[in-house]
């Protein structure tokens, strides 16, 4: 059995006062069972405050990126060690907006992943079709390339421990969620293709999210489906109440 695991990506919102706020607001609501994983992505400046506001209650901090080099001439980047120094738990890598606009590749997300490991952070590693790619009948092509690429020199150990985020790029901010069985057929789909790659016991251990407008309303079909083992969600994780509904409804 699988922990579910709800994942935040705040991408650029809140202003500093903001992230605190939701922060502390969460604090004394977040369930203390541990049935569920629950994080949340912020914004690179705020990551060692939340880590602090977070140390003593149950809610993991990630980044939204980071470079594969631990340190180094680049700047305006963050790095692997410097994420770690900090502890922070997890790092969201290859997600479609940092594919589209700030040209990462299958090749930097898999250098990404490495250089995660190394660092004792959890990739939160992202697929995705188009509509264009979804409309030709191109979408488990797509997922799968962008999965191998990412999944490529790893053993079956270190997978198992990685995230999954299936989000269809056109589901993203749109309002239009994937039906729970699409979703569910492409997570199922990114799970053989684990198991063609590693083993079966890696496939079963690995956690695959789905992402692209997930919010409480939604949230309990899609989790209720086989291949489905939490949510990568954007808008909803904005405001505490959803975000606390999607939390408990993974544990319901
Ligand atoms: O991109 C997403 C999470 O990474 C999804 O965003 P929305 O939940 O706002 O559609």
């Amino acid at each position: 059995m699988r922990k579910p695991i709800i994942a935040g990506n705040w991408k650029m919102y809140k202003t500093f006062d903001e992230a605190t706020q939701f922060l502390e607001a969460v604090r004394d609501q977040i369930p203390t069972e541990d049935k569920v994983d629950a994080v949340i992505c912020a914004p690179a400046l705020y990551l060692p405050t939340l880590v602090g506001i977070a140390a003593d209650f149950d809610l993991a901090i990630g980044a939204q990126n980071m470079h594969y080099e631990n340190e180094g001439a680049f700047t305006g980047e963050i790095s692997p060690a410097q994420l770690s120094s900090i502890n922070v738990d997890y790092v969201i890598l290859g997600h479609s907006e940092r594919r589209e606009y700030f040209n990462e590749t299958d090749e930097t997300v898999n250098k990404k992943v490495a250089a995660a490991l190394t660092a004792g952070i959890v990739p939160i590693i992202c697929c995705g079709e188009t509509l264009e790619e979804r409309e030709s009948g191109k979408t488990e092509q797509k997922v799968s390339g962008q999965i191998k690429a990412a999944l490529n020199g790893f053993t079956a150990e270190q997978v198992e421990h990685m995230v999954i985020a299936y989000e269809p790029i056109w589901a993203i901010g749109t309002g239009k969620t994937a039906t729970a069985d699409d979703a569910n057929q492409v997570c199922g789909a990114i799970r053989n293709v684990v198991e063609q790659l590693f083993n079966k016991d890696c496939a079963e251990k690995v956690r695959i999210q789905y992402g692209g407008s997930v919010k409480p309303e939604n949230i309990e079909e899609l989790l209720s489906k086989e291949h489905i083992d939490g949510a990568l969600v954007g808008g909803a994780s904005l405001q505490v109440d959803s975000f606390l509904a999607l939390v408990n409804k993974a544990i319901s």
